[in-house]
C-alpha cells in the first residue's frame, strides 16, 4: 500500500517539486495551497503524514496554527515542517509543538525522501507498539501441525495477497483473531494498520461512532475504525452482532468505499480490506432475518473455518509447550515439565473454550504448581474442571455415570471412552495408539470391534 502524503505549501512550485519527488519514490501524494484546503484534505481522509510550510502566506491560518489544529485531532499524525532559510527558530518551536521534524529550503531530494520514510516508519512503529500492548503477546504465529492447522496455513497463504474479503468462522477462543492477524501480516497491507472492532462488545448506539467516527458540534471529531484502518485491514469480530441499521451502512461502504462520519456531511474515502468473523451460525441469523444476506455474500468472498480445539487434539502438546515458553518469558515463571498422564488428560479434555481456555489452564498450572521447578506436573495437579477427579472419564466428563454401573459395564464404558480419546489424541493413528496403550495392533483392532468403535 502506497503511503498517502499531504503536501501543504502556498507556492505551487514547491508543491509540485515535493510531490514529484515523492511520487517518483512510489508514495501517494495530495496537495493543498492554503490552510483551508489543508484541513479539508485531512478531513476528507487522514493522510499517513503531512509536509507543511511554516509561513503559508495568504492563508487564514499560518503553518504553526495548522500544526496545532492537526495535533488537536490527530496526535499521532507525523507533520514535517517546510522552513525557509532564516526561520529555523520557528521550525524548532514547531517541533516543541508536536511536529516530527523540519526540512529547510532549498532541500535535496534525498533528504526529503529520507524524512518522509522515517516519519512514516516511526508512525508505523508507534502503531505497532500500541497494537502489541493492546493485543495478546502471544499473537505471534499459528502453532500446530495437525491437518486442519496445515490447511488453515495453506489457505491463509493463498488468500492473503488477494485483497478479497474473508469471513472467519469458528467457535470462541479457537484462533479467529489470530488467523485475521496472520492474514494481514502475510498481505501487501502488512505495513498498514490492523484495526479490531468487536461488534459483540459495543452497544448498538455506539457502533456507528466506533466504525465511522463522529463530527458533531459539541462532541468534537473522532476518527472511526474504518478511517483508522485506511491502507490496512479492519477486523470486525462477531459480525453477527452488528445492528441491522449498521449493516445497511456497512453494505454501502463496501459498494462505494466511502462513508460519512456520524453527524458529518463530507464523504470519507478509504481503502480498507475487511476481514470479519463469527462464532454464530450466520445462515441461521439470515434465516431469522437478523443478518442481511447480501451483506453476508459481500463479506464472505472466501470463508475460512477455524476448527474447535477438540478437532485437533494432536496439536495440544506443541501448544502447551508454546504457551509455557511465552508465559515464562512474559512473567518469569519457570517452565515446567508435563508428565505423560497429565498430557493425556489435557489431550482428551473437550476444551469448550478452545485454545484460549487451554492457554489459561497452562498459565494457571504454572502459577499453582509451586514446589520444585524441576518436578514433573502430574495428572493429580491439574485443575479439577480439566478432569483430575477420579474416576473421571477421559473425555473430560465427570465419572458419575460410571458409579451407577456394575464393574463389568463400567469397565466397558471406560474402555470405550479411553480408547476413543487415545485414538483421537494420536490423530486416528492405530499403530501409535496401540503402542502407547500397550497392546498389539491386532489385539487393539479386535478390542475396538468388540466395543463397537470405528
Ligand atoms: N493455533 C494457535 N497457535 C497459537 N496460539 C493460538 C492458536 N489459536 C489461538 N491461539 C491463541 O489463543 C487465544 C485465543 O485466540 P483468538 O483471540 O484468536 O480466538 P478467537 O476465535 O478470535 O476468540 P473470540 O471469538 O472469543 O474472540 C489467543 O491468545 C491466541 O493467540
Amino acid at each position: 500500500m502506497a503511503a498517502d502524503i499531504l503536501i501543504v505549501d502556498d507556492e505551487a512550485d514547491i508543491r509540485e517539486l515535493v510531490s514529484g519527488i515523492l511520487d517518483d519514490e512510489g508514495f501517494g501524494t495530495r496537495t493543498a495551497g492554503n490552510s483551508d484546503e489543508a484541513l479539508a484534505a485531512i478531513q476528507a481522509r487522514r493522510p499517513s503524514m503531512v509536509f507543511l510550510d511554516i509561513w503559508l502566506q495568504g492563508s487564514k491560518l499560518d503553518g504553526l496554527q495548522v500544526l496545532d489544529a492537526i495535533k488537536q485531532e490527530h496526535q499521532e499524525l507525523p507533520v514535517v515542517m517546510i522552513s525557509g532559510h532564516g526561520n529555523i527558530e520557528t521550525a524548532v518551536s514547531a517541533i516543541r509543538r508536536g511536529a516530527y521534524d523540519f526540512i529547510e529550503k532549498p532541500f535535496k531530494a534525498d533528504r526529503l525522501v529520507l524524512v518522509a520514510t522515517r516519519a512514516i516508519e516511526t508512525a508505523q512503529l508507534k502503531r505497532e507498539v500500541k497494537q502489541l500492548k493492546q493485543s495478546n503477546p502471544q499473537a505471534s504465529g499459528i502453532v500446530g501441525r495437525s491437518t486442519p492447522m496445515n490447511q488453515l496455513r495453506q489457505i491463509i497463504e493463498k488468500v492473503a495477497p488477494t485483497n478479497s474479503r474473508i469471513m472467519i468462522i469458528g467457535p470462541s477462543g479457537a484462533g479467529k483473531e489470530l488467523t485475521a492477524r496472520t492474514l494481514h501480516t502475510a498481505s501487501e497491507r502488512a505495513q498498514g494498520p490492523f484495526v479490531v472492532i468487536n461488534a459483540a462488545a459495543i452497544t448498538p448506539e455506539h457502533m456507528e461512532i466506533e466504525l465511522f467516527g463522529v463530527e458533531q458540534a459539541g462532541e468534537g471529531r473522532r476518527v472511526g475504525a474504518l478511517e483508522e484502518a485506511h491502507g490496512g485491514t479492519l477486523f470486525i469480530d462477531e459480525i453477527a452482532d452488528m445492528p441491522r441499521e449498521t449493516q445497511n451502512k456497512i453494505l454501502r461502504v463496501l459498494v462505494d468505499q466511502t462513508f460519512q462520519r456520524v453527524g458529518g456531511i463530507n464523504k470519507v474515502n478509504v481503502d480498507v480490506r475487511i476481514v470479519s468473523s463469527t462464532s454464530r451460525n450466520l445462515e441461521a441469523a439470515i434465516a431469522a432475518g437478523q443478518f442481511r444476506e447480501d451483506l453476508y455474500h459481500r463479506l464472505s468472498v472466501v470463508p475460512i473455518r477455524v476448527p474447535p480445539l477438540a478437532e485437533r487434539r494432536e496439536d495440544i502438546p506443541e501448544m502447551v509447550e508454546h504457551f509455557m515458553e511465552q508465559i515464562s518469558n512474559s512473567t518469569g515463571l519457570p517452565r515446567r515439565r508435563i508428565g505423560e498422564d497429565a498430557m493425556a488428560i489435557l489431550q482428551s479434555h473437550d476444551w469448550p473454550g478452545n485454545v484460549r481456555q487451554l492457554r489459561n489452564n497452562v498459565e494457571r498450572l504454572m502459577i499453582l504448581a509451586g514446589g520444585d521447578a524441576d518436578a514433573v506436573i502430574t495428572a493429580s495437579m491439574l485443575p479439577q474442571d480439566v478432569g483430575s477427579m477420579v474416576p473421571a472419564m477421559p473425555n473430560g466428563n465427570g465419572g458419575e455415570q460410571l458409579m451407577g454401573l456394575p464393574l463389568r459395564e463400567a469397565r466397558e464404558v471406560f474402555e470405550r471412552e479411553y480408547l476413543v480419546a487415545q485414538i483421537s489424541r494420536f490423530g486416528g493413528n492405530i499403530s501409535r495408539t496401540a503402542e502407547f496403550v500397550g497392546m498389539e495392533r491386532s489385539a487393539l483392532h479386535r478390542k475396538l470391534k468388540a466395543l463397537g468403535i470405528g
